[in-house]
């Protein structure tokens, strides 16, 4: 049982014969595209940041529309107030799987038209600056430095992974109206993000394994737990147990799949019943995979959909569990969860959501955001303006990354190839 992503290289370094590379990022451009608005060939890009993460690649780079400089924006420091250009344009999003950076590469190559003719003026030269060197997170940041100098003559100027993880989230928190959401019962409800009142909280971001950070300010903070059993678990034991062919499929499959068949419910065990004197109901999961063992069946005779939907409760249960007992330590009773792994997909929030409930008896709420799997980059992007994390208590909405309301709506559903509006100050 094999899926399609069998087929990505697996080490990264080899180069990928040429026509292959063309096809694939002529397909992976195109699906960018059709997705933006069109971009127009002036439109010149500055301003890349990269998170590299162990399963998947993201990017975020800003595209300024031509002639849209503005003078007299201001933003106070540390070292005080400076005047800097206001740049009009649009924010980009991508992402690529980190088995597949030869595609990512391309694309970064495609996008900052690396290689092109040069242009002496001071314009051209700030935009030089930009194409030698992009902000970058995640362990992907360390592991291919080389890479990225070998085949695009590009430095990955680092910054650290919890240090964006917490500065993107915040910065979503605080500038994104209806970023932050609770699930429960099926029912998606936005919730209202009370500036001053948004530390202490947990955040919870599920990639390939998980980081559980307490957040007390901008910039504040302490990662306090982690659990290896994440996002690349999911994906891993997926490809290995069901006939997947990508992981969205793996997670559709989830959604039709009966996990009756595969976990030990209370009931298997009590002979139907509750088990009402500790509180646990017959349909409570005694043991995730535990039918198995009395199943004389082999792999290929359970339905992929169920083995996939146990494997998709297992994961988010034991996540939503773990959170609960560290937001307990601190004495958190808000945990925003974030990470690809989520994917704004309904069972699992709704899994992490019953589980934060239940540990908790209704005390924790588990909430998830927007663009849970952006986190990071934008953590990158940000610290372009390093001062800015400085002023983005007391002025968040001079921070170099400026949403209007209207880009603000139109972040909804935004996730893998798309844009947004945006300005950006120019130090
Ligand atoms: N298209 C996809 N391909 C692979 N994994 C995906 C995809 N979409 C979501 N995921 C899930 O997201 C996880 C990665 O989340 P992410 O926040 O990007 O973490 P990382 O930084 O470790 O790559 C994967 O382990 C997987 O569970
Ligand atoms: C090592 C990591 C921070 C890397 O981040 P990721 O690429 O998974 O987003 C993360 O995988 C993690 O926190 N793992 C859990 C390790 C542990 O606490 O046991």
């Amino acid at each position: 049982m094999q899926c399609a992503t069998d087929s990505a290289l697996d080490d990264v370094r080899e180069p990928v014969p040429r026509t292959e590379a063309r096809e694939t990022i002529s397909d992976s451009v195109d699906r960018g595209m059709s997705a933006m608005p069109s971009q127009s060939s002036s439109d010149q890009i500055s301003h890349m940041a990269i998170d590299i993460g162990g399963s998947l690649i993201k990017l975020v780079y800003f595209s300024r529309s031509s002639g849209s400089s503005r003078g007299g924006g201001s933003s106070k420091g540390v070292d005080g107030e400076r005047n800097n250009a206001i740049l009009d344009g649009r924010l980009h999003f991508a992402r690529f799987e980190t088995t597949k950076i030869d595609i990512c590469l391309e694309f970064i190559k495609f996008r900052l038209q690396l290689g092109g003719c040069g242009d002496s003026n001071s314009e051209s030269k700030n935009s030089a600056r930009y194409k030698s060197v992009i902000k970058a997170t995640g362990g992907g940041a360390y592991r291919f430095t080389d890479l990225f100098k070998e085949k695009l003559g590009i430095s990955l100027d680092k910054e650290d992974e919890m240090d964006c993880l917490v500065s993107g989230a915040n910065f979503l928190l605080k500038a994104v109206h209806q970023e932050a959401f609770t699930y429960l019962n099926g029912q998606k409800e936005f919730v209202q993000i009370d500036h001053s009142d948004l530390y202490p909280y947990l955040l919870v971001n599920i990639g390939s394994g998980v980081s559980m950070i307490k957040v007390d300010g901008d910039g504040i903070f302490e990662r306090v737990s982690g659990t290896s059993v994440g996002g690349g678990t999911f994906w891993g034991m997926g490809k290995l147990l069901t006939k997947c062919s990508s992981f969205d499929n793996l997670l559709e499959m989830s959604h039709k799949g009966n996990n009756r068949v595969i976990d030990m419910l209370v009931g298997d065990i009590y002979g139907g019943t509750d088990y009402a004197k500790v509180g646990l109901t017959s349909t409570t999961i005694a043991s995730s995979f535990g039918k198995v063992v009395s199943d004389k069946k082999e792999l290929a005779e359970y339905k992929s959909e169920d083995l996939a939907r146990s494997l998709l409760r297992m994961i988010s249960n034991n996540i939503g569990q773990i959170s609960y007992l560290n937001a307990l330590r601190f004495g958190l009773k808000r945990i925003f969860f974030g990470g690809f792994f989520i994917r704004g997909h309904e069972y699992t929030m709704d899994t992490i959501a019953v589980a934060v409930d239940y540990w908790s008896k209704g005390e924790a709420k588990a909430m998830f955001l927007q663009h849970e799997g952006f986190l990071g980059v934008l953590g990158a992007f940000m610290s372009y303006e390093k001062h800015a994390r400085n002023d983005l208590m007391a002025h968040y909405q001079q921070f170099p990354i400026n949403l209007s309301n209207k880009a603000s709506n139109s972040l909804f559903d935004l996730n893998d190839h798309d844009s947004i509006e945006c300005s950006v100050y120019q130090s």
